[in-house]
């Protein structure tokens, strides 16, 4: 990206997370809270706790829906689609491609994530008294400083690049990683403050992680499979190949089946 329009990317970002929260309404009046909330129910572990209202209990779905489109979806594809860029031509069109899809995934997520923050901000207890939540916080900052360094990068060749590169590399895994932990203990929590079942979305969102792992691990492979069908040539052999070009670069033009003048002449 030019170096003039990364302030404004910046800002862009900042005004996203900011212009969010006007828009969201918190409207869920006094009375239905404590009508609902002092229900309360056993958990598994035998735990006491709240049972929410039922506008609650759709604000906490789409919380979760939100979050998961983002961090369990957006984000780990934007990462795959970059890693395919690693086996094309460097200065080519799919390259290209690839590096503005990545941009556009994880733009999309860095939004999808801060309309989610919002959102839980607003209408939640902000009280961050249990890990999912603690996390929660900590990723909702992290994606955004994630998403400033992907647009402050120095150029290839240079040698801060490589150092960039650790760094976008490092925590863009670790923000990704966390995400999915933090959408396994969000369904825990919906399942303990809501009672509703999460079995068959946790098996759901297993097979997914389970399939971008796969998908991951494959890109690794791809190109030591491809080299299994290639028979392994030897030191000695690629010394017998030069010797053979270099032979065939002196042969007499006689050789050839197309004759020249003079070979005609010689006959
Ligand atoms: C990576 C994804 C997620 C992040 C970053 C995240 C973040 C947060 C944060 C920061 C809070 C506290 C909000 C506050 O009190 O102001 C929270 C609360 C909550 N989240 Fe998530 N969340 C994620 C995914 C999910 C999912 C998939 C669900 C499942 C529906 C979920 C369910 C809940 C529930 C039930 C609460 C209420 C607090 C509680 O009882 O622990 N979250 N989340
Ligand atoms: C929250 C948002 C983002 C996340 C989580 C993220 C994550 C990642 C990860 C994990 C990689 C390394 C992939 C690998 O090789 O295994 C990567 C590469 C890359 N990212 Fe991002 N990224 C984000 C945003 C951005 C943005 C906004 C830009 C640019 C404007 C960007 C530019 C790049 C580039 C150029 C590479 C390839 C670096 C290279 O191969 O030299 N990223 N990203």
């Amino acid at each position: 990206m030019h170096i003039s329009c990364k302030p404004v990317v910046s800002i862009f970002i900042l005004a996203c997370y900011v212009s969010t929260f006007p828009f969201i309404d918190c409207s869920i009046s006094h009375e239905e809270i404590t009508h609902f909330e002092i229900d309360t129910h056993k958990s598994l572990n035998s735990k006491t706790y709240k049972q929410v209202s039922p506008q609650k209990t759709s604000d906490i779905a789409l919380h979760g829906l939100l979050l998961w489109a983002s961090m369990g979806f957006l984000m780990p594809l934007g990462i795959l689609i970059i890693r395919m860029s690693s086996r094309v031509e460097p200065e080519s069109m799919k390259r290209r491609v690839f590096f503005y899809l990545h941009v556009a995934f994880q733009m999309l997520s860095v939004l999808v994530a801060t309309v989610g923050a919002a959102m839980s901000l607003k209408k939640f207890e902000n009280s961050f008294d249990n890990s999912h939540q603690r996390l929660g916080l900590a990723l909702y900052g992290a994606i955004l400083v994630q998403a400033l360094i992907g647009f402050f990068r120095p150029h290839r060749g240079k040698k801060e690049r490589s150092y960039w590169y650790f760094v976008h590399w490092m925590l863009g895994t670790i923000v990704s990683l966390a995400g999915i932990i933090n959408i396994y203990t969000g369904l825990k929590a919906y399942h303990k403050r809501t009672l509703k079942g999460t079995g068959l979305l946790i098996i759901l969102f297993t097979a997914q992680v389970s399939l971008i792992a796969l998908i991951y691990l494959f890109q690794d492979k791809l190109n030591y499979m491809k080299k299994q069908g290639v028979t392994p040539i030897s030191e000695s052999s690629h010394q017998d190949i030069a010797q053979r070009q270099n032979q065939k670069e002196l042969l007499p033009v006689v050789q050839c089946g197309k004759r020249n003048a003079l070979g005609n002449l010689f006959d």
